[in-house]
């Protein structure tokens, strides 16, 4: 049986635009799909940047999903949160699929074109960045390569003066077991705290006790889970591509991710299993 050519039109498809916000219109892609400039004539200068702009859109929806779920944390039903946070965790796991496309690209592939991108890197990601910081991984100095971006500085800045993602959490433990929470400052990483592992564990010994508490645990150490496969990704990936060799951005390389592999975004939730 032969079939005539579908035909939109007479089945009721919009064909005119003239008037209406089109999906060209309502997703901006002439901006989008008008931003990639290779600056040489490398076959995968393209890839290369198409996974770095995705990556920073997904790392944009992360950055929303994180704050939502911040403020969701201080507010009287922490559950609400909770929706969010598996959200941001399947976003990494998104990214780390990414890894599987640029994988392809052999170090032959990527020096015809590793020379154009000067001393930019992925070290330079505000967006990275504040996910690090909101989530409580922080570090004033590595606010410093965006000196020249003051609108961005002060982003950062700000960051560092508010409580981060485990702040919040902490903040609920403390509540509903009644221990302190110690003074920290809050332009530094969290360090292990043994006052707050007895408290997580009296939660990881009575879960019926502190449901919310102990889902909130699981959803923070999953995130965790899937930042850290984000983060060894990368080095493998570099490791591949660029073997030692120094960084674009200037530090040592695949030394300085291996050195990033050892942070712990919420110590305490690693430690205190030792101890269950
Ligand atoms: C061939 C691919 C890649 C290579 C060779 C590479 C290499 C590196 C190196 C050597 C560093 C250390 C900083 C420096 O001195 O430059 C770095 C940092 C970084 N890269 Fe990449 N990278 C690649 C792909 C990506 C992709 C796809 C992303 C996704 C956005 C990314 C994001 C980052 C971030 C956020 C940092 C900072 C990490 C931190 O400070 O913990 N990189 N990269
Ligand atoms: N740091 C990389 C360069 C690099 O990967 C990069 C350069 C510009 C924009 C994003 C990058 N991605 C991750 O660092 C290198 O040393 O080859």
């Amino acid at each position: 049986m032969t079939h005539k050519p579908y035909n939109p039109e007479t089945e009721g498809a919009q064909m005119s635009f003239a008037q209406d916000m089109s999906y060209t219109d309502y997703l901006h892609l002439d901006p989008i799909l008008s931003a990639q400039h290779p600056l040489s004539a490398a076959e995968d200068e393209l890839l290369f940047i198409i996974q770095h702009q995705t990556s920073e859109l997904w790392m944009k929806l992360a950055l929303h999903e994180l704050g939502k779920a911040r403020t969701l944390l201080q507010s009287p039903d922490a559950r609400q949160a909770f929706k969010g946070l598996s959200r941001v965790a399947r976003i990494f796991e998104q990214l780390n699929g990414a890894w599987d496309v640029l994988r392809t690209m052999t170090p032959s592939d990527y020096t015809a074109f590793r020379d154009a991108l000067g001393q930019s890197s992925g070290f330079q990601s505000f967006q990275y960045r504040m996910i690090e910081f909101t989530l409580g991984n922080r570090n004033a100095a590595m606010i410093r390569p965006h000196a020249h971006r003051p609108d961005l500085a002060q982003q950062l800045e700000h960051e560092l003066t508010q409580p981060s993602l485990y702040d919040v959490a902490c903040q609920r433990l403390s509540a509903a077991t009644g221990v302190q929470i110690p003074a920290r400052n809050r332009a530094e990483p969290h360090a292990p705290d043994q006052q707050l592992q007895d408290a997580w564990r009296k939660v990881y010994e009575d879960p019926a006790r502190y449901w919310d508490l102990y889902e909130l645990a699981e959803k923070l150490v999953d995130l965790e889970d899937y930042f850290r496969r984000w983060r060894f990704n990368h080095l493998t990936t570099v490791e591949r591509v660029i073997g030692l060799k120094r960084g674009t951005g200037g530090t040592g390389g695949a030394p300085y991710l291996k050195r990033m592999l050892e942070t712990e975004l919420f110590p305490d939730l690693w430690h205190l299993r030792t101890a269950l």
